[in-house]
């Protein structure tokens, strides 16, 4: 399991730096499952998690949205039957900081992947 899953988000400023590409390179090694895209012109981290019914779709689904308010840091959620769609991204600074890789990485700790 990824460092990542033991560290806590940092107050994010909007004068915070954007992750450097080297630095999105080695943490992206960390959540290998993630897609890194561009949505409006923001860089986002994403992933599809699959279940077997709604009801385990929608309990993940709270459990990650307990840990957005638990760390202030919230993310994009698509609930669908069988299906969970998340993507991370920092809206104050309009791209990826290191939060959203912390965030990924407690997303799958939470996934039990
Ligand atoms: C006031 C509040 O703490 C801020 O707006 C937080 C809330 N959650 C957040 N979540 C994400 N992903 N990005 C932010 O910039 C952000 N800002």
């Amino acid at each position: 399991m990824s460092s990542l899953t033991t560290q806590s988000c940092e107050a994010c400023r909007a004068d915070a730096p954007k992750a450097t590409e080297e630095e999105k390179q080695s943490l992206q090694r960390e959540v290998p499952e993630w897609q890194l895209i561009e949505l409006d012109g923001e860089e986002q981290l994403k992933r599809v998690f699959k279940f077997s019914n709604f009801a385990k779709a929608l309990a993940f689904t709270n459990t990650i949205g307990e840990l957005a308010e638990a760390e202030g840091h919230h993310p994009a959620i698509l609930l669908e039957w069988g299906k969970v769609t998340v993507r991370w991204w920092t809206h104050k600074i309009g791209g990826l900081h290191k939060n959203d890789f912390i965030m990924a990485a407690r997303t799958d700790a939470a996934f039990g992947g």
